[in-house]
């Protein structure tokens, strides 16, 4: 379906999906695959090149994750990052040691700009490092391109067979010339011509779905967010009036969300839309559970009973379409990366589930990607800019048990920040904003009396993803109003406190 696709191999790092989009930046289709993927599967792809991914484990170690050797007589180009680089070394016959001196961050870099990866860049540049371990002798056929002072081989190549592997990180915004390395990658050694774009994106997402689900019918789980209603959109696009979009209003809404969903999508999309009431059913389940992991599992297990009664309840459905996107499949654990929380939709998925599939557009695509889908779907500015609101919703903004006096405490509260800041023209600029109830009591003096209660702390990002953000400087003058509406409006808060911390190492929700 595409004439140029390129694999990444995943190894495991945190942010390899972060190569993935680089590539997709420079125009060219890409696929992430796991590491052990076959080689048949990877000739049946016929891609134009391949990019092994970093990764936590060390090559000489018992289980560390190789690829088939086979991969690099195919006479495809490849591209090996960090632990690529390392693992390309040993399987061609090189050593890879732990380094004496280890490289965290921003390094100077030497490179040969003869070399074609490195062509039009200065010889002087930087590479962001983070590796422990180095190349300590180059296989046969291979030569060094790039050093800096304590790592020999920051880059090597074997430029007959078109395999070249680099130590550092091309692939972040901290490697200032590491997009243009990717694409002379792409564009001279493998010979892309960069021809994608999100219309193709488009294009052949609906073909799939068309082909997918035939002349079946399918239930979209819709919240009104950016990601499901682009994913409801491309859905619709394939199957018309065969689909049916379900909104659960949880009890975990925040204030005025559901009429507010209801009226957007009755009015601008020609689409069907049912609101579930399933307020009741969530909150018991919850009643008395306190951990966040048992939360977000007892939510995404009760999101799909819905679905399955709200499927039957219709009739004949086949499939299941949700708005997942990369970074709700990253940390939620996949393949050899850690489980940083269970997004609901993934790791808080039940095991046995009524429909013939899962169908998920997205699911390899950043918040912003898939916000350039919603503009290029031609959809009104106010969804696709609309802030990213987790499924779980106020459950996890609520630190301990979720009962219905927090939640109204929580629901206040938010909605007088959220006034506020759009008061103040910061709701663009601002990547995602809200109140959390932290659980926590303590001592105020309130018209002259005594006060024990809640703190309410405010939570303001800045981001592009999800997947770092730092903390928003909010004028004081606007975190000053905000907190003296608080305090005065909202019933049982006496304090409120500003989280200013990035992420990492926080998390941008608090549970
Ligand atoms: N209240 C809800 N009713 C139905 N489906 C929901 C609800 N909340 C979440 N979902 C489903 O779970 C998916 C993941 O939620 P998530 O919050 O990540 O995405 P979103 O709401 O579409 O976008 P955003 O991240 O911008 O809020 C959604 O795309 C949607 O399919
Ligand atoms: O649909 C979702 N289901 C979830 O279970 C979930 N948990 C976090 N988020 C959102 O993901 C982004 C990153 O959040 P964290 O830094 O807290 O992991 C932020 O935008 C969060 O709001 C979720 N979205
Ligand atoms: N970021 C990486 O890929 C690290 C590779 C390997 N674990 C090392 O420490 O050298
Ligand atoms: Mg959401």
């Amino acid at each position: 379906m595409h004439d140029e696709v390129v694999l990444v191999l995943d190894f495991g790092g945190q942010y390899n999906e972060l190569i993935a989009r680089r590539v997709r930046e420079a125009k060219v289709y890409c696929e992430v695959l796991p590491y052990n993927t076959p080689l048949e599967s990877i000739r049946s792809i016929a891609p134009k090149g391949i990019i092994f991914t970093g990764g936590p484990s060390s090559v000489y170690a018992d289980n560390a994750p190789y690829c088939d050797d086979g991969i690099y007589r195919l006479g495809i180009p490849i591209l090996g990052i960090c632990y690529g680089a390392q693992l390309m070394a040993k399987q061609l016959g090189g050593h890879v040691a732990r380094a004496q001196v280890r490289e965290y961050g921003r390094t100077d870099i030497h490179i040969d700009n003869q070399s074609v990866l490195f062509h039009g860049i200065e010889s002087d540049t930087v590479g962001w490092m983070s590796h422990t371990d180095y190349i300590d002798e180059l296989p046969a056929g291979f030569k060094v391109i790039a050093s800096s002072f304590n790592c020999p081989v920051a880059a090597m190549a074997d430029e007959e067979r078109k395999l070249y592997a680099v130590q550092f990180h091309p692939e972040v915004a901290h490697t200032p010339r590491g997009f243009d390395m990717l694409k002379n990658f792409l564009y001279k050694v493998c010979g892309c011509n960069g021809t994608w774009t999100m219309t193709s994106f488009i294009e052949d997402t609906v073909a799939s779905i068309k082909e997918r689900v035939g002349n079946g019918s399918a239930l979209c789980a819709l919240s009104g967010g950016v990601d499901s209603s682009v994913a409801a959109m491309l859905v619709h696009k394939a199957i018309g009036r065969r689909l049916t979009c379900i909104l659960v209003d949880h009890g975990l809404m925040r204030q005025d969300e559901v009429e507010e969903v209801e009226r957007v999508f009755k009015e601008q999309f020609n689409v069907n839309l049912v609101v579930v009431d399933a307020s009741d059913r969530f909150l018991s389940k919850l009643k008395g559970v306190t951990d966040p992991e048992r939360k977000r599992k007892i939510i995404g297990e009760e999101f799909i009973r819905v679905f399955e009664e709200q499927a039957k309840a219709l009739g004949h459905i086949d499939y299941l379409v949700q708005g997942t996107i990369y970074p709700d499949v990253i940390e939620s654990g996949r393949g050899d990366a850690a489980v940083i929380k269970s997004h609901h939709n993934v790791g808080g998925l039940p095991e046995d589930i009524d429909f013939k599939g899962i169908i998920e557009p997205l699911r390899n695509l950043f918040k912003d990607e898939v916000r350039k889908v919603g503009l290029e779907l031609g959809m009104p500015e106010k969804v696709v800019w609309r802030q990213p609101f987790p499924g779980p919703g106020l459950a996890i903004r609520i630190i301990g048990e979720v009962t219905p006096e927090k939640l109204a405490i929580l629901r206040h509260a938010d909605a007088i920040l959220r006034a506020e800041i759009a008061k103040a023209g910061l709701d663009r600029e601002i990547w995602q904003y809200f109140a959390v109830l932290t659980g926590m009591r303590s001592v105020g003096v309130m018209g002259d009396e005594r006060t024990y209660d809640y703190t309410i702390a405010l939570r303001a990002v800045t981001s592009t993803d999800g997947m770092t953000a730092d903390w928003a400087r909010i004028p004081y003058d606007v975190l000053s109003n905000i907190s003296n509406r608080i305090v005065n409006e909202v019933q049982n808060v006496n304090r409120v406190v500003y989280d200013i911390t990035s992420k990492p190492p926080a998390t941008i929700e608090w549970e």
